[in-house]
C-alpha cells in the first residue's frame, strides 16, 4: 500500500517550484506540461521536467509527468520524452475512452518506457464520466484515476459552490469505476489557495466519499491534506480494538461481536486492516 494523500502539481516551466518540491512533504508530484505551461514554453519545460524526473533527487516522493492532451501538437513528443525519462507515471489529461488508454499504452511501449512507468488517467469531461469504468479497466498499466474538476465544471457549465453539489454525480461515477476495477483515485484541486477552511472541508468531503488523496496546487495545502487523508490516532486505536475483539469472538466460536456498542463482522475487520496498513505505510514513508 502506497500513500497518495497529497499529490502536488507544479508548472514544468517553474525551476524554483521544481527545486522546492525536493523538500516538500507531498506523497507525490505531478510535473506539469499541460495547463500550467504556456505554448511557447512547452519544449523547454519538457526538457526540464524530464531531467527532473530522471534525476532521482526527489527522495520517496512519487514523481510523475503530466503530458499534453492526446489531441494536441505536443502530445506525441511529450510521451516519447517521458517514456525515456521513466517517471513513476505519465499523467494524461482528458482521457475519454479505453481506446485512448490503449493508444497511450502502445506509445509508451514503443517509446521504451520502463515497466515501472504507469499511466494515471485524468477523467475530466462528461464523456469520461460516462466511460469511467471502461477507462479504468482498459489496462493493467493504468493504476490511478485523477479527477480534473476544473475542466469538468467548465464542460458541465457548472458553478463552484461549497459542497460541490453540481460535481458529485461525476465524482461518484469515477469512484465507483475505480473501486470496481481496483484502482487508486485522487480528488481534484481546490483553486483558492488562501481559503484554508474551504480547502479542509473539501479534503474531508473527498475522504468521506472514498478518495485515496487529493491533487494540490500550492505547498500550503500539503500538510492539512496529509492530515485529513491519514488515519487519526483514534481511528488506529479503534481499528486495533476491532481486530482484537473479532479475534476473541472467533476463538469463542462467534462470527459477530459489538465494539463500543456497534456490530462488528469480518467486513469491518477488513476495513480495520486497511486502516492499519495505510497508517503503517505512512509511518514507513516518514522514515
Ligand atoms: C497558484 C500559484 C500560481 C500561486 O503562486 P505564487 O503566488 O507564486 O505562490 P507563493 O508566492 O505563495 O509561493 C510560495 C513558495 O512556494 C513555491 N510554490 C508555489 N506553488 C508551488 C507548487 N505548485 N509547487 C512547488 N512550489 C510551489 C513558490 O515557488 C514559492 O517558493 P519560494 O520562493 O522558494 O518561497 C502556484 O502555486 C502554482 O503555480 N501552482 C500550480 C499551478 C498548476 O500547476 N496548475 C495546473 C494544475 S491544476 C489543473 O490543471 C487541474 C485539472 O486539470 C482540472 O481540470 O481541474
Ligand atoms: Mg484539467
Amino acid at each position: 500500500m502506497r500513500p497518495r494523500r497529497s499529490v502536488l502539481y507544479m508548472p514544468g516551466a517553474n525551476e524554483r517550484a521544481l527545486e522546492k518540491a525536493k523538500t516538500l512533504p507531498a506523497d507525490a508530484l505531478i510535473l506539469d506540461l499541460e495547463d500550467a505551461v504556456a505554448p511557447d514554453a512547452k519544449e523547454a519545460a519538457r526538457d526540464r521536467v524530464c531531467a527532473a524526473a530522471a534525476s532521482g533527487e526527489y527522495g520517496s516522493r512519487e514523481v510523475t509527468i503530466r503530458v499534453n492532451g492526446l489531441d494536441t501538437e505536443w502530445h506525441d513528443a511529450d510521451l516519447r520524452a517521458a517514456a525515456q525519462a521513466g517517471p513513476a507515471a505519465v499523467v494524461v489529461p482528458k482521457v475519454n475512452s479505453a481506446r485512448d488508454v490503449h493508444n497511450i499504452e502502445r506509445a509508451l511501449e514503443l517509446g521504451g518506457a520502463p515497466e515501472h512507468t504507469k499511466i494515471w488517467a485524468m477523467v475530466e469531461t462528461p464523456v469520461a464520466m460516462l466511460h469511467a469504468e471502461e477507462i479504468a479497466a482498459a489496462s493493467e498499466r493504468l493504476t490511478v484515476l485523477v479527477m480534473g474538476t476544473n475542466d469538468l465544471a467548465k464542460e458541465l457549465h457548472a458553478e463552484f459552490v461549497p459542497g460541490r453539489g453540481p460535481l458529485l454525480g461525476g465524482l461518484s461515477m469515477c469512484l465507483l469505476a475505480a473501486r470496481a476495477t481496483g484502482k487508486v483515485i485522487l480528488d481534484g484541486v481546490y483553486n483558492d489557495v488562501k481559503d484554508t477552511e474551504g480547502f479542509e472541508a473539501e479534503c474531508l468531503q473527498g475522504r468521506q466519499y472514498g478518495f485515496d488523496g487529493k491533487t494540490l496546487i500550492h505547498p500550503s495545502q500539503i500538510e492539512p491534506c496529509n492530515r485529513v487523508f491519514a488515519p487519526s490516532e483514534e481511528e488506529i486505536a479503534h481499528a486495533r480494538k476491532v481486530i482484537d475483539a473479532f479475534d476473541q469472538a472467533r476463538r469463542e466460536g462467534r462470527g459477530v461481536v459489538t465494539v463500543d456498542g456497534r456490530m462488528i463482522e469480518n467486513l469491518h475487520v477488513d476495513n480495520a486492516k486497511r486502516v492499519l496498513g495505510l497508517a503503517e505505510a505512512i509511518g514507513k514513508q516518514a522514515g
